[in-house]
Parts: C-alpha cells; structure tokens; sequence
C-alpha cells in the first residue's frame, strides 16, 4: 500500500498561501491521494537534478514539488512553489540518505558545483586546507558523503564553511562545524547523535530507502495516515509542533520507562511540547479505565496545556482519558471530597495578620513564621516538636536555638488552630492534606501524571503527584529546567520517593529564541552551578539555536520618565513592523513599576492588557513570564537596586546560603523574563544597571 508523507516546508508554504491556492491544493492532494499508485498526476521534468523528483500541478501558477520513489511506495510532498521557483528548485536540489545517521536529506546541488569551483581556485594560492587534520575516515563516520568531502577538501578557512550552510545538508554541515570548532570526532559524533531518532545508529543504511529514512527524520518529514490526518494537518499549518517532533523530543515522549522519567533542557526546548506528546502516548497506548492527569503550576499554563491538547489529541476517546487541571485544583478537590465540604484557599499575604495575632508571645513577626511553616515544616512534613527540633533550616535565616525553636513551634500550633477554627487553609497546606488523604486512603486517581514547568513545586506538591498515581512503568513524567527556578523551593526528588536516576534525559535545541537572544541571556545566570531535581548538576553548554536574528538591546537612561518614553517608542516601532500587540510582552520586577507601564503605554494610545488576558500589548511582573512566549519582548527597570530586589534577598551576614540562593533566584527571574523572547529582546534601565546584566 503506498504510503504518503509530507515535508515541514510544505506545510509552512502552505500556511502562507492564499485561500484560493490553498484550496488548489487540498482539491489536488485529494487527488492525487487517491491515484497515486498510478502515478498519473505527476510530472517528471527532464533536467531535474534528482530524477526522482517530480512536480504536482496545482493551479496554472503553482506547483507541487513531489519525491516519488525508484522503488518502494513512498511519495513525500517536499513543498509546493509558484511555478518557476518550483522548476528552479527542480533543477538545484537532490536528494540523499544521510550515511552515518540514516536520515532524510537535500542538497543544494546545483550551488555546490558553483562553489566548488571558486573553492578551488582560491585553495591553488594556498598550501594548508581547513580540515588537514581530520582523515576522511572520519568524515565518513560523521556522514560526511563523496561529493561533500571534495568540497571539504578544498576548505581554507572557516568563513567559507560559514558560506556552506545554505547548501548543505543540514546534519553535514553540522559535523563540519563541531571539527571546525575543534572537537575530536568522537565529541562531534556525540552531539551529532542527538539527532538520531533511536538511542543507536542504524547498522546499515540503504540510501534507496526512503520509508526508512523518512522514519529516521521525524522533525523533518512525517506519514499522513489516510484523508483525515491529512485534513487535520492542513487545518492548522502553523502548529509544526504537533507533528515535526525533533528527534530528540520524540525518542524521549515516546519511550517506555521503568518508573518515573524526566526531561530536562533550557528555555524554549520544546519541553512543554515534549510532554504533550508524552500524554498523547500515553493516551494512545494505556486504557485503565483510570485518567491521565496533565498538570502544571498555575491556572494560566494549565489553560494553555488544555487548548493545546486539544490541537494534538484528536480521537475523542483519548482525549476523554486525560485530566488536564493544576495541582492546586487537584489537592482541592481531594481535599473537598474527604472532608465533604469545600476548603477555603488563602494566599500567604492575607493570613499575616492571623499569624502575626496567634504568633504575638512566640516574639517572631507572623511572615517569618508562616515562612517557618511552609518553607521548613510542611517541606519537610515534620509532624512533631521533637522532628523540627531536629530538622535542617538551611537557606532559613539565622540559626534557631531548641528555645526558639519550641517557641516557634507553638506559635505555628496556635495559628494553624486558628485557621482551622475559621476553616482558612493556604494551597500548600491543602496539598500536604490531599497526598495524607491519598496515602491513608490508598486511593490512586491517576494512571500516569505527566507534570510541567516541574522546577517550582514545593515538596508537599511533590508528595502529592507521588501519591496520586501507583508506582510503576511510565508512572510519572516530569519536565522542568532547574535554571528558571524562581520560588524558593529546592527539592531532592529522590528524597520524596520519586528516583528519575537513570531516565532523566536532557533537550538542547531551542525552537524559540535566535542564538543571540539565548548567547546573551545565558550570562544572565552567573556561573553558579546548578543542582537539578535528581540532585545530579545541570548545565546548559549544550543549548543552542538553529535560529539566528538580533542581538539583545539594552539601553541606560537618568530617570524612568526617559526609560518609559523610549520604550513607548520601542514598542511603537515593533508595532509598526507588523508585530500584533498582544505578540509583545513587557515584564517588570514589581506590580508597580508594571502598573507605571501600563498607564504610560495607555497614555500614549497604545492598548494594553494583563500578561494572559486582555487585547493590546502583554504587560505584567517577571513572574507572570514563566512559561510564556512572545514576539519581542520588553525587560524594563532592569536597575542596580530593582534587580535584584532587596526586599526579597536575605541579609549576607544573616544566612549567607539564603542570600546566595536568593541572588540566583533573582538571576533565574531575569533569564525567564528575557527567554520569552522569539525574535526581538530590548532590556532597559535608569541610573546604575543590574550587576546582573553581561
Ligand atoms: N518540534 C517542534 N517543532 C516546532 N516548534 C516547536 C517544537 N518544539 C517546540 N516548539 C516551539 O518552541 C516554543 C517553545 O516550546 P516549549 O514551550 O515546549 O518549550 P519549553 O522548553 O517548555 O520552554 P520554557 O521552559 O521556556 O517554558 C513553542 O513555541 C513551541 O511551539
């Protein structure tokens, strides 16, 4: 039975045709869907580069660009172009099958001959070539093929291998930079091999088969299953994420694991989208009878998880198998059903005064302990006087001596009565509460729990998840960077009964940021070393972008009244390039200097609205960022005494681990904000800049 696939250029030409090509299209796929066993609608051209290349009429202007096979029966639909470009391309581009790595790739044949022969005359005029030392047996291992390696040979210098990269087949290109760049050919064959679908390279490599070589290449080419995966994949053409998986993401949402598994990687790296596929899998492949819970931090991310997975999971049995809902929503309602009337969530702010009140002999003010209470107590899920007696502050502030301590402990008893008299409970406490509830009970609601933006949960949230599914094969799947930490809560999983050792695997290449967006915004972080939540030390050295654009601007100015007037120049600019408003995000360190934003964006006419709601350009605090993406992005107020912000970094002398810990979180927050950025990053300041910025 043939098979279809279609290429992810394909898709993005079509998302940016007209209506009226686009439905040329559709009429002449399903055509061609139908027929194309017969091969009849397709044309083969006879100066093509690539004799299995062929066109598909579309309209009078426009054609199909289509691989159909010497043998075997699969047709690929490469791209589709206005005429003459798609004979141009005709005439350049052939086709391969990478040696090495076994995937799916396109030359620009035509421009490498060109080259070639300037190439060589330049090299005549010199003795010593780019790549003397790196024998073509290596190459060879790298995939480097013939007609590559004439080139390679003929290389003087770096800027040449720079000209290449348009084209080269992208994987080739990629090995000839890591040796350029001094790497052995063992590294470069480490970082190549992210690339590979499965976990070893393929034995052998037939360069005829394309089925298998599109298998290998799900980031760049994927199978239609039949008429309604191709509908659904022309309805939303923008949405690439859905189905070109990079093969790194795939390998790690589509695998089996023993127990709970993590994916890790830096900003943008697709691991929301890695979780997605996750569920999907799971969905897909686990009919329990027991949902699939889909989770995450806040009410705004889990709204954007629930659109998401709309957009993925199509087969409404599936979809009915998950549950997507925030953990506070989840510990609340466990919590309600026990109890059989609701709880009633307080933030931490407005029980001060209760704390303050029940707390008034312990001598402490009421924020400090009901810091003692969340961040040392229900962390640690001390039960007793004698456990916090005995338990670590770290991080804390100043040491407690067994009185202060017993002083401590008593205050916390008299306001968590308090609270309970009034039935007031903060959503840390409802999570302790729901995972006691779920461990008493044995009750487990969850088959698989797949958790995002998993940096920042507090350990009472941790114990949770763990008590919310059974232990076992794919039980958990977590996603998370620990360098966007921005809460205060540093958490050893294995210490919860949660061991991702072994099954943690980490993604590399952003698809949001350019590299000069991630270079610059990766000097925010400090050097500091990282510690991830399976205690092992994370770095980001391995993180980059395929994708290229400005560099950051960071601009200083004597007063805010000046920064927020050239700002309003920055984003009116933006606007007029064509950038949609709500595509803009402007972040700040405090509610307030957001709420100066706002007002002065307002006064000068341009609309804007709360980071998640609302028409006109996004504005909001840097927390409100996590997890968020834009256009172009705005970091204002970026000033020595704002960033980091004083109130909330412990005194040096006081508790030098806290302070240390506070300063990266505060780093962490800045490197968030500027990482929402996709093509265009401006950070200001007034007076003296942050000692953050690079
Ligand atoms: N395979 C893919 N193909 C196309 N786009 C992708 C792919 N993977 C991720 N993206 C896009 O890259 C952007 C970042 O992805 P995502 O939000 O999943 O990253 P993340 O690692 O969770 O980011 P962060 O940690 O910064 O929140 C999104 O716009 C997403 O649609």
């Amino acid at each position: 039975m043939p098979q279809l696939a279609i290429d992810k250029d394909f898709l993005q030409r079509y998302a940016k045709l007209d209506k009226r090509v686009q439905k040329a299209v559709d009429e002449a796929l399903a055509k061609f869907a139908t027929n194309y066993y017969a091969g009849g609608h397709l044309e083969k051209i006879a100066d093509a580069r690539d004799p299995r290349v062929r066109t598909l009429r579309v309209t009078r202007g426009y054609r199909g660009v289509v691989l159909a096979p010497e043998r075997g029966d699969t047709y690929l639909l490469v791209t589709v172009l206005p005429h003459d470009d798609a004979y141009a391309y005709i005439r350049t581009k052939r086709f391969s099958v990478n040696q090495a790595l076994g995937v799916l790739e396109v030359r620009d044949e035509a421009g490498l001959e060109t080259m070639s022969d300037v190439l060589a005359s330049v090299a005549e005029t010199t003795e010593t070539r780019l790549f003397d030392h790196v024998p073509d047996k290596h190459l060879l291992q790298l995939g480097i093929d013939d007609q590559v390696l004439s080139i390679v040979r003929l290389l003087t210098d770096e800027a040449h291998l720079d000209a290449l990269e348009a084209l080269l087949p992208p994987a080739q290109h990629n090995a000839l930079v890591a040796l350029a760049s001094g790497m052995t050919v063992e590294e470069a064959w480490e970082q190549l091999s992210r690339d590979l679908v499965e976990e070893a390279a393929p034995e052998h490599v037939d360069p005829d088969d394309l089925t298998a070589a599109i298998r290998r290449s799900p980031d760049r080419a994927v199978f239609v299953e039949g008429p309604e995966s191709l509908r659904d994949l022309l309805d939303a053409p923008f949405d690439l994420w859905r189905v070109f998986l990079h093969p790194q993401q795939r390998r790690i949402a589509h695998r089996d694991y023993s127990g709970p598994a993590m994916v890790t990687g830096g900003a943008g790296t697709g691991k929301t989208v890695t979780a997605l596929h996750r569920v999907a899998h799971l969905a897909a492949r686990y009919d329990s009878g027991r949902p699939i819970l889909l989770t995450t931090f806040t009410k705004t991310l889990d709204a954007a998880l629930r659109t998401q997975l709309e957009l993925l999971v199509k087969d409404p049995a599936q979809r009915e198998r998950v549950d997507v809902r925030n953990l506070d929503r989840v510990a609340y309602q466990v919590v309600a059903e026990d109890r059989g009337s609701a709880p009633t969530p307080c933030r931490d702010a407005d029980l001060e005064q209760l704390w303050d009140e029940a707390g008034a002999d312990s001598g402490f003010p009421g924020a400090f302990l009901l810091g003692e209470w969340d961040q040392v107590i229900l962390a640690q899920n001390l039960r007793t006087e004698r456990d916090y007696l005995e338990a670590r502050r770290r991080g804390r502030g100043g040491r407690l001596g067994p009185e202060q301590r017993r002083r401590v402990w008593r205050a916390v008893l008299a306001a968590t009565a308090r609270m309970a008299e009034a039935d007031l409970w903060t959503f840390t406490q409802i999570a302790a509460e729901a995972a006691d509830i779920l461990d008493r009970t044995g009750q487990r609601r969850y088959s698989h729990v797949v958790v995002d933006e998993a940096q920042d949960l507090h350990p009472a949230k941790w114990r949770l998840v763990r008590a919310l599914a059974a232990e076992g094969p794919d039980d958990l799947f977590l996603a998370g960077d620990p360098h966007q930490r921005i809460y205060d809560h540093r958490v050893s999983l294995s210490a919860l009964g949660i061991n991702v050792r072994g099954r943690s695997r980490r993604l590399t290449v952003s698809y949001r940021s350019t590299q000069e967006i991630l270079s610059w915004a990766v000097r925010v972080l400090g050097a500091a070393p990282v510690t991830g939540l399976d205690d092992l030390a994370d770095s980001l050295d391995t993180y980059t972008s395929p994708l290229h654009g400005r560099r950051p601007v960071v601009r200083g100015f004597a007063d805010r009244a000046a920064e927020l007037d050239a700002l309003v120049a920055q984003v009116e600019e933006w606007l007029s390039q064509g950038v949609e408003a709500d595509s803009v995000g402007v972040a700040a360190r405090t509610r307030s200097l957001a709420g100066e934003v706002t007002e002065r964006l307002r006064d000068a006419d341009i609309d804007s609205g709360s980071l998640t709601h609302g028409p006109g350009v996004r504005v909001g605090t840097m927390h409100g960022m996590k997890g968020l993406e834009f256009r172009c992005v705005a970091v204002v107020g970026v000033d020595a005494d704002l960033v980091p912000y004083a109130e909330q970094v412990a005194d040096r002398a006081e508790d030098p681990v806290a302070h240390g810990h506070d300063l990266q979180r505060e780093r962490n927050l800045l490197f968030v904000s500027c990482t929402r950025a996709r093509d265009a990053l401006y950070v200001s300041h007034s007076g003296e800049p942050s000692p953050f910025l690079p």
